[in-house]
């Protein structure tokens, strides 16, 4: 299957070219960014003797004539025009932005006004574990944020267990690289190093995506209070969930029972670190009690299960394909 990757320069659309050019199924026609008129080795010099193919000005028309499947790594608000114009083609999208995960009231609330309200309300939201059969006949997937994955993934189990009205408090710290490749007063190297701290404290966009998710997949609202941290470090995440539970359940059980059949959840029996996901598509889970009090760990890195690699899995599922084929498995250790 022919496929095109547009936002090839920045950090998610190399982790895209990085995985596709070893993907046994897709085959790269297709790479660009806002400018074209390069080659893919000059925008990325680690790609020098691995592969050589022109950068276009991303443009849809031309993408239809040369592929079947689109993965957009674009800014939220930029995706949506290219989606709209390659679905209207015939070409399937996975759109990693915000673009099409909400609900379009969430969406308009926390983003901006939608340009594209025909297609949102038949996005399919890709986080595999839970969507995989609505997946299957997808033609345009919303990959999950990272934030929301590692939570989504660490809590969804637990959802039917919390007692109802508590507060659920999700502590979630992330790799400077979730930011993208623009440069910024945060990103700055003297403000980042030896440094750590916590920003948007229950004001992130990805709030409301862990809550409405929670809603649709459990049928349960609760209030979900998010608070994001900057790590110095370039890629990773580690997500602690709080909560409360109704009774002092077997919760190493649940997890293990939620997770059996997942090929990239892995239920870990000791808290989860952020070396043993990176440069992989597994979610680590680890979970603990006491008494009713609920801690739940999960670690990811942010450019691959949080963006990439996800969007590949989706791909694959879209496809037919195994779900594991091509994606990356072994972790950056040491
Ligand atoms: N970084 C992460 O960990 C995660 C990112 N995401 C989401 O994935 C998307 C991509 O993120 P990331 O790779 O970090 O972003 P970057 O800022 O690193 O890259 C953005 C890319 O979009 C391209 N672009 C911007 N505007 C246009 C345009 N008008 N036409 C064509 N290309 C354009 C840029 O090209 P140019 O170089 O020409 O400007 C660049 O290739 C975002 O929506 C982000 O929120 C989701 C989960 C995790
Ligand atoms: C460290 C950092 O800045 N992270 C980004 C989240 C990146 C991401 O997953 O999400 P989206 O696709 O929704 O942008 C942030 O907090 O906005």
């Amino acid at each position: 299957m022919n496929v095109a990757i547009i936002g090839a320069s920045g950090y998610t659309g190399l982790e895209l070219i990085k995985i596709l050019i070893n993907h046994p199924k897709f085959n790269i026609t297709y790479i660009a960014n806002s400018t074209g008129n390069e080659n893919v080795q000059d925008l990325h010099p680690c790609l020098a003797g691995v592969i050589d193919v022109e950068v276009s000005k991303a443009d849809a028309s031309e993408v239809a004539k040369v592929a079947d499947l689109a993965f957009l790594a674009l800014p939220h608000k930029t995706s949506m025009f290219f989606a709209k114009e390659l679905l209207d083609l015939g070409v399937k999208v996975v759109d990693l932005s915000a673009d099409y995960r909400l609900e379009l009231e969430t969406y308009e609330k926390h983003y901006c006004p939608h340009e594209d309200k025909e297609h949102i309300k038949d996005s399919v939201y890709g986080l595999p574990e839970y969507y995989k059969n609505d997946l299957k006949d997808a033609k345009l997937v919303a990959n999950p944020g990272c934030y929301p994955t590692a939570s989504l993934l660490a809590l969804l189990p637990f959802v039917d267990y919390i007692q109802e009205d508590s507060q659920i408090f999700i502590d979630a710290k992330s790799g400077v690289s979730g930011a993208g490749k623009k440069l910024s007063e945060v990103a700055h190297f003297v403000n980042l190093n030896e440094n750590h701290h916590a920003y948007n404290p229950f004001k992130h966009r990805h709030m409301p995506e862990i809550e409405e998710k929670v809603k649709k997949v459990k049928n349960k609202e609760f209030q979900i209070n998010f608070v994001p941290h900057l790590l110095p470090i370039t890629r990773g995440m580690l997500v602690s969930v709080f909560a409360t539970l109704k009774e002092e359940i077997d919760v190493e059980k649940v997890l293990e029972d939620a997770y059996k059949d997942s090929e990239f959840v892995r239920v870990r029996k000791t808290p989860v670190d952020l070396k043993s996901t990176a440069g992989t598509n597994f979610c680590d889970i680890f979970v603990s009690r006491n008494g009713k009090a609920l801690f739940i760990n999960s670690s990811i890195d942010n450019l691959l299960r949080g963006a990439s690699s996800q969007a590949v899995v989706n791909a694959n599922i879209m496809c037919g394909y195994e779900e594991g084929e091509g994606i990356p498995k072994i972790a950056y250790v040491p």
